[in-house]
């Protein structure tokens, strides 16, 4: 039985002169909630549209539930759904009247599709505006509504472009909950996001993708034990951080990293040491990645 919901080897797609993706490789195992973090253009929508087979990849392979991108389209449009960065649902219908019609496009019954659109409100929290046009909704509660549209009818693999893109803290923590609590019901949930939090709160396993690489992947934990044991940080009296500084946290470790930096401390400064948070994984990965480049 195969345990892997995606897996991509050596994908290449460019654009004109511009590559985009150079040799992706990657594996998404079943059931689990994969990030693909990296900053604006690093390429996350182009993988997303092979993987979806909106697009075509100009090297490599790659395989979702099992079908071949290049050669088995239909298998994997049976398998997956995808909600896009922008909320594509029709603005002058209601909550309601949207995943009714989607229920019954997609061929349920209109007593399944009843069933489906009522369960699908509580879910998401939506029953109370269910019968108000959408174009009065908040993005939060439209982006919500796109995500249970393409759940109407629920399919193995759940793709996901930058899902909270724009949202308010507390519709992205509420749409987090959900996205967990559709791993709970066995879906595989690709995700595509530039926001370590969510990385780190979401998902069981991150690829930091970056120059068209993909240039670590692991869990949260792994890739920020890559940064080392401790980051050192310096504050100013403003509280401002001026310096982070990973280290393995021994005594010798920091003694010599302070003693380097000299006078280089302005006095008042404060020392302090932390865990390494997403936000250095990303700054050390991508930092030495452009000193590889440069060399
Ligand atoms: N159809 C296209 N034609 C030409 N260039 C494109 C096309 N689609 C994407 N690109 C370019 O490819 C690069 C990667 O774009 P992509 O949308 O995949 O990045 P992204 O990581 O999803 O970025 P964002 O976070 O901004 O959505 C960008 O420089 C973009 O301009």
């Amino acid at each position: 039985m195969n345990l892997n919901a995606i897996e991509i080897q050596g994908l290449r797609k460019s654009y004109g002169q511009q590559t985009v993706l150079n040799g992706i490789d990657l594996i998404v195992q079943k059931g689990t909630i994969h990030a693909l973090l990296g900053p604006n253009g690093a390429g996350k929508t182009t993988l997303i549209h092979i993987l979806t087979t909106l697009t075509d990849a100009d090297a490599g392979s790659a395989k979702v539930a099992g079908y071949d991108v290049a050669t088995e389209q239909s298998g994997i449009k049976r398998s997956i759904s995808l909600t896009g960065q922008f909320a594509a649902v029709d603005e002058m219908l209601t909550s309601r009247e949207n995943l009714n019609m989607i229920g019954r496009l997609s061929g349920l019954t209109a007593a399944q599709t009843k069933a489906r659109t009522a369960e699908l409100l509580e879910l998401f929290d939506l029953s109370a505006a269910a019968d108000k046009r959408v174009k009065t909704y908040s993005g939060g509660m439209r982006r919500k509504l796109d995500l249970a549209i393409s759940l109407v009818v629920p399919r193995p693999i759940l793709f996901l472009d930058e899902p909270t893109t724009g949202l308010d803290t507390t519709s992205r923590r509420a749409l987090w909950d959900i996205i967990v609590n559709l791993k709970t019901r066995g879906i595989t949930v690709f995700l595509t996001t530039q926001y370590l939090e969510e990385a780190d709160q979401l998902a069981d396993r991150i690829s930091v993708i970056s120059g068209g690489n993909v240039v670590a992947t692991g869990t949260a934990e792994q890739l920020k034990a890559r940064v080392g044991g401790e980051v050192i940080e310096l504050i100013d009296e403003e509280e401002q951080v001026v310096m982070s500084i990973p280290t393995s946290g021994s005594l010798h470790d920091v003694r010599q990293t302070l003693n380097g930096l000299g006078d280089r401390i302005a006095p008042g400064t404060r020392v302090t040491i932390r865990k390494p948070s997403m936000d250095d994984v990303f700054v050390t990965l991508t930092t030495a990645l452009q000193e590889e480049a440069s060399v």
